[in-house]
């Protein structure tokens, strides 16, 4: 009997000791060298060291601690990016091993982030998704093709304004009112072929409300995050007012997919000379190996969903903060307008082929860029493993932010950081499109924003027209000697806090 019960204790030891070894080792890693921050509070940590404006606070942390932060959100472990020198070590040697997204309870509504190209996980879906935004959605061809639809909705922003100058007394307008309509008909019109609103009368149409009331909710901080034991009380509401707004917003989408679809049974498989991003999701075939053979109508749904939510914020909030630095800085408005008077002649409008013709204009938009980066923290990732970095010990499911609102505003990186020159970019290398570190409001990396060839393109045209249609003036209330307010209020994007309000005067009125 003896040797039976060595035989058991020698074969439980050797078993659970490869275990013991594995925990162990997980356990002095964890315990191991993480990077300096700021003590917190116990169980809720770092909270409070956020503030308002978490991209301000967060900056505010390098002189103290360096770098890279270290910070605990609630149970969430958070690694901070602030410096040009360690996004660059981040994206090109660490990229992979975070390159998952972090999501929070309100990502989970209606299975949002399974779906979503922007929330989901690096999978062979995700990666399905980029090569058709990479190949048929965002390619080159396609922007060409769509340039009538694109100047269609810029003549309309512009016929609007002039119809709100007319009308008003003071002669002033609010330019998000105009802009954000009309980008929001820019991307109705590429993904769906249709317009959504119009200013004022149907601002508040049923689908941007329901797509308002998600964007509000997924930015939110929730006691639904930091206690997820307490989730099921949703002691906030916001996952109920997700799951309402959402729901609505699926359904809307949903509809417009279904009629498509039904379209197409009609036209029996014939060929339409236009093609909009629903056509091409729907035609999608895949290879059912790496890929699915098919979309879902569920995945269709949040992969337009996921466009409107990504496109319309933050080309809008760019827009206005160009606009802002603009006036503000006469200077560089003058050289604008006189290059698009050079380029463009007096009495043309402004069309996208005119873009690359005109470098000062482009220059404002990079430059209002560095130091307005839209999503400043860009959009969280998350490590995929245990990972080593700059010497640190980071352990798996940590959320990293990469400050690239801080980065565009570092002294060490740029000459007179906080002031508006868009010179610095007209005899530079340095452009946002992921290789220069010190620059980077489109991110960078495997998870770099898909849409950039389209705002590289939409965003001087709405620019260019605006100035070009346009001779604009401050208010007298900001003009007459009152400083300009240039905080931001926190959304999907960082946009003015207070709305820029300007006196635009047609050209040639
Ligand atoms: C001023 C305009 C825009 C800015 C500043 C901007 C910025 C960004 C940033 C910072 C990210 C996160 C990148 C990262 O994590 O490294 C992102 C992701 C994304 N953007 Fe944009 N974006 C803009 C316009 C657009 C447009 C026009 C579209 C589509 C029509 C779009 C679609 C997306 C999507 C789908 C993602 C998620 C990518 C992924 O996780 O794989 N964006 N964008």
């Amino acid at each position: 009997m003896e040797w039976m019960w060595n035989y058991v204790l020698w074969s439980i030891l050797i078993t659970l000791m490869p275990l013991a070894w594995h925990l162990r080792r997980k356990n002095s890693y964890r315990r191991s060298k993480l990077p300096p921050g700021p003590r917190g509070w116990p169980v809720i940590g770092n909270i409070f060291d956020l503030g308002a404006s978490p991209h301000r606070s967060l900056a505010a942390l390098k002189q103290k601690y360096g770098p890279v932060v270290w910070l605990n959100l609630g149970p969430v472990k958070t690694m901070v990016i602030l410096s040009a020198s360690a996004a660059e070590e981040f994206f090109k040697n660490h990229d992979l091993s975070f390159v998952d997204r972090f999501n929070n309870d309100i990502t989970r509504s209606h299975d949002y982030y399974k779906s979503s190209i922007a929330l989901g996980a690096y999978s062979p879906y995700w990666r399905t998704m980029r090569r058709i935004c990479n190949k048929e959605v965002f390619s080159n061809k396609r922007s060409n093709e769509t340039v009538l639809v694109k100047k269609k909705c810029v003549d309309e922003m512009l016929k609007w304004i002039e119809k709100e100058v007319e009308e008003s007394a003071s002669g002033e307008i609010e330019v998000i009112e105009f802009v954000f309509p009309a980008i929001f008909n820019m991307i109705g019109n590429l993904t769906l072929s249709r317009d959504l609103m119009s200013p004022k009368s149907e601002m508040a149409s049923e689908f941007y409300t329901a797509l308002s009331g998600f964007s509000e909710c997924v930015t939110s901080p929730n006691i639904s995050d930091l206690f997820p034991w307490l989730g099921w009380l949703d002691l906030q509401g916001l996952r109920a007012r997700t799951d309402r707004d959402l729901g609505k917003a699926i359904k809307i989408i949903s509809g417009f997919v279904d009629d498509r679809v039904k379209q197409r049974q009609h036209r029996e498989g014939k060929a339409t000379d236009h093609k909009d991003f629903l056509d091409v999701v729907l035609d999608f075939e895949g290879t059912a190996k790496d890929e699915p053979e098919i979309l879902s109508h569920h995945q269709i749904t949040i992969f337009l969903l996921d466009i409107f939510v990504a496109a319309t914020d933050t080309i809008s909030a760019t827009i206005e903060w160009a606009m802002c630095e603009l006036l503000r800085n006469p200077e560089s408005l003058k050289k604008i307008k006189a290059e698009l008077g050079r380029v463009v002649g007096a009495n043309k409008e402004l069309e996208e082929s005119d873009i690359n013709n005109l470098p000062y204009l482009q220059a404002s938009v990079e430059e209002s860029l560095r130091l307005h980066a839209s999503i400043p923290l860009l959009l969280p990732r998350k490590a995929v493993q245990d990972t080593t970095f700059m010497g640190y010990n980071i352990p798996k499911n940590t959320q990293v932010f990469v400050n690239a609102w801080a980065i565009g505003r570092d002294e060490e990186s740029w000459e007179d950081a906080l002031s508006f020159k868009p010179e610095r970019f007209l005899e530079s290398s340095i452009g946002y499109k992921g290789q220069s570190f010190k620059f980077i409001p489109f991110g960078a990396g495997r998870r770099i924003c898909p849409g950039l060839p389209l705002a590289h393109r939409v965003l001087p045209l709405i620019l260019g027209s605006l100035l070009h249609h346009f001779d604009w003036k401050l208010c007298d209330s900001v003009s007459g000697g009152i400083k300009m307010d240039m905080r931001e209020a926190m959304g999907v994007s960082a946009r003015k806090l207070v709305p820029l309000r300007g006196v635009p005067k047609r050209m040639d009125a």
